[in-house]
């Protein structure tokens, strides 16, 4: 089975090129080949497939093998792949994902593409699957209490779910030890992506991102969407944003008069190869 590992800011998944391979268990592939000792290391599977309503679709499995209904870095890479491996040769291209479809403008320096710009669609601030709030309320500062201590969570969805937390200090966070315990509060029974904010000026942000299935990341482009609605919610920054990740920045800007949030970002090639037959699943 041929695949190509692919990077947003450091956010590396394995893609799969649907049209040729076809996956029997996916999600048992995508816990093998993201162990980063066993397998072939990774935050997870993206596969891309025919779609009947877009140009392409992205089945996205996070390195647990739980299914994420969107991923912006993985989305830039499936741009990037379509193009650069010739199953496409326009610059706008739709993709079908399990949150709708979304559309994406290339940018191509000597027949590569080397940026790309998603319209990542509406944000929804009415929280999904949060026990805690009343029905229509939506998750503004909200007080949560993980691990005998108090924060206070602002929840956005862009298509999948996350919370944004603020703190004075992200570098010495034991993230590996708070993250798991917000992924998996009784508030979240789909559990949740996290997000370690923290302000440095109106127009930029550092963050650190907990993900859901897949751990700490160097860079999370859902997340960094949650986060730029979030301050701009909070008064405490502009509509566009530059987000500083561990991989490398990206540019978010929440239109107000379209009601879309745009995410720019770039999207590299780490390797192609071959899975082995006999460790196919
Ligand atoms: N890294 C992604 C998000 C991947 C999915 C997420 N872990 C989930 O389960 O919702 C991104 O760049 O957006």
């Amino acid at each position: 089975m041929k695949f190509t590992k692919m990077q947003g800011l450091g956010n590396d998944y394995v893609y799969i090129n649907g049209f040729i391979e076809k996956i029997g268990n996916p999600a048992e592939l995508a816990v093998k080949i993201s162990d980063r000792h066993f397998g072939i290391g990774s935050d997870g599977l993206i596969l891309i497939n025919p779609s009947s309503v877009a140009d392409f679709e992205m089945e996205m499995y996070n390195a647990d093998g739980s299914r994420g209904e969107m991923c912006g870095n993985g989305i830039r890479c499936v741009a990037k792949y379509v193009y650069d491996y010739g199953l496409i040769d326009k610059t706008q291209i739709s993709v079908e994902t399990l949150s709708g479809i979304k559309y994406l403008v290339l940018t191509v320096e000597n027949q590569k593409v080397v940026q790309v710009r998603v319209d990542m669609g509406k944000p929804e601030l009415k929280p999904d699957r949060i026990p805690i709030l009343a029905e229509g309320e939506t998750v503004i500062n909200v007080p949560i209490e993980v691990d005998g201590r108090e924060y206070k969570m602002t929840g956005v969805s862009m298509g999948n779910p996350h919370v944004v937390i603020y703190m004075d200090d992200i570098q010495h966070l034991d993230i590996e030890r708070i993250g798991p315990k917000f992924e998996n509060h009784e508030c979240f029974p789909n559990r949740i992506n996290t997000e370690f904010v923290k302000v440095l000026d109106r127009n930029t942000v550092e963050m650190r991102v907990w993900e859901r299935g897949s751990g700490e990341t160097l860079a999370c482009g859902t997340g960094a969407c949650a986060v730029a609605v979030a301050c701009v919610l909070g008064g405490l920054t502009e509509e566009k944003i530059t987000v500083r990740l561990l991989g490398g920045d990206l540019f978010i800007e929440w239109d107000w008069e379209k009601d879309t949030v745009y995410m720019t970002g770039p999207a590299e090639v780490v390797f192609d190869g071959e899975w082995k037959e006999e460790k196919d699943v």
